[in-house]
């Protein structure tokens, strides 16, 4: 791949501490297996706002899918649908919610609420009327995060040719994706009075936000530091996890990314409170490499993984991986 879009994929903000943090935090975590517990066959289907999944795995939002491989998002959700799971549409998609949506799989919709409220409402109606069964609110982004190697490589748009397709306004122009400084929790009521979907808040890591979140009547929280793209110096997010878990109690669902490679990740995330997890740069280079075949192969990889360490953690349900199966390395 062009190298500068190699390093766009790859890259996180500042120094890549949290980048490399959340990588490393599962290293320093440790599985305590169960044992004679007669776990035959796993069962790894997850069931999220009335959708049933395959596997409690599902693809990130993540933007230009076309700098990665002909197929974009296409390609990608294929990928996805073809694994049984969702794939959460990022609203800088180089293809339209439509065209993605007729691959056929369980879409969600990912937003940057933009201040022109009107053109919000627009996006989001269109997304729900192309199917998406559920918005993806980023809040992790008030600004957006100097990632220096997009800086240093001069990477700051689209090459020609390639646009957010979903950015097109009436008039057929394709505007810029805004961050808001000025975004606050009475935006998140005025997205559940203008939608019927659930509403999910992506990029929480403080468990008084979490609470807040349930307050404001969101169906669901995502654990997430966007990779390390946005605030360098951010926590893991599997260290952020168990007391956003313990905060929500149970309300809603919560969810977690960054970092997460192998089924152990998986195995550990879900056994700290995860209803699910969601994975992004693995599935860019897949998708990269291999197009949609690419990416239902990854998916299905790491779901067979998952499906053997509960074998050997003595887990038959994600429901019984509990936060006693995880330890902190000495
Ligand atoms: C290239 C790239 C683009 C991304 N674009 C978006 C985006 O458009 N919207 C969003 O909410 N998150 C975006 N993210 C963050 C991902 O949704 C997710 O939080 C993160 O990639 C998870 O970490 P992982 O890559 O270690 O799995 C992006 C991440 C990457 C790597
Ligand atoms: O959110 C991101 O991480 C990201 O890379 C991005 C890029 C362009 C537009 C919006 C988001």
């Amino acid at each position: 791949m062009n190298p500068v879009y190699d390093d766009f994929f790859a890259g996180g903000a500042g120094e890549e501490r949290t980048l490399r943090g959340n990588l490393a935090a599962y290293d320093r975590l440790r599985i305590v297996p169960r044992v004679l517990r007669a776990t035959g066959d796993r069962d790894l289907r997850t069931t999220l706002f009335g959708t049933d999944l395959a596997t409690p795995v599902l693809v990130a939002p993540t933007a230009f899918h076309l700098l990665a491989h002909p197929g974009g998002e296409v390609a990608t959700a294929r990928g996805a649908a073809a694994a049984g799971t969702a794939m959460v549409v990022s609203m800088a998609a180089t293809q339209p919610v439509e065209r993605i949506a007729g691959a056929g799989g369980p879409l969600w919709f990912q937003l940057y609420p933009q201040p022109d409220l009107a053109f919000t409402a627009a996006l989001v109606k269109r997304a729900e009327a192309a199917g998406c069964r559920a918005l993806v609110v980023t809040v992790d982004s008030p600004v957006f995060g100097r990632r220096e190697r997009d800086l240093r490589n001069g990477f700051t748009d689209l090459p020609d040719g390639l646009a957010c397709e979903n950015m097109r306004d009436d008039t057929g122009r394709v505007r810029n994706i805004e961050m808001d400084p000025a975004l606050g929790w009475d935006r998140i009521g005025w997205l559940r009075g203008i939608t019927g979907l659930p509403v999910l808040v992506k990029g929480i890591l403080h468990p008084q936000d979490a609470r807040l979140a349930v307050g404001h009547g969101v169906d669901g929280v995502i654990v997430s530091n966007h990779g390390g793209r946005q605030l360098d110096g951010a926590i893991a997010t599997i260290d952020a996890l168990p007391a956003v878990v313990e905060a929500v109690g149970g309300r809603i669902p919560v969810l977690v990314d960054g970092g997460i490679r192998r089924g152990t990740d998986v195995l550990i995330a879900l056994a700290r409170g995860a209803a699910a997890v969601l994975v992004g740069r693995p599935v860019l280079d897949a998708l990269a490499r291999g197009g949609a075949d690419g990416v239902r192969d990854h998916l299905r990889t790491l779901t067979a993984d998952l499906d053997h360490v509960m074998a050997l953690a003595g887990a038959k349900r994600p429901a019984e991986l509990t936060p006693d199966l995880v330890a902190v390395a000495g």
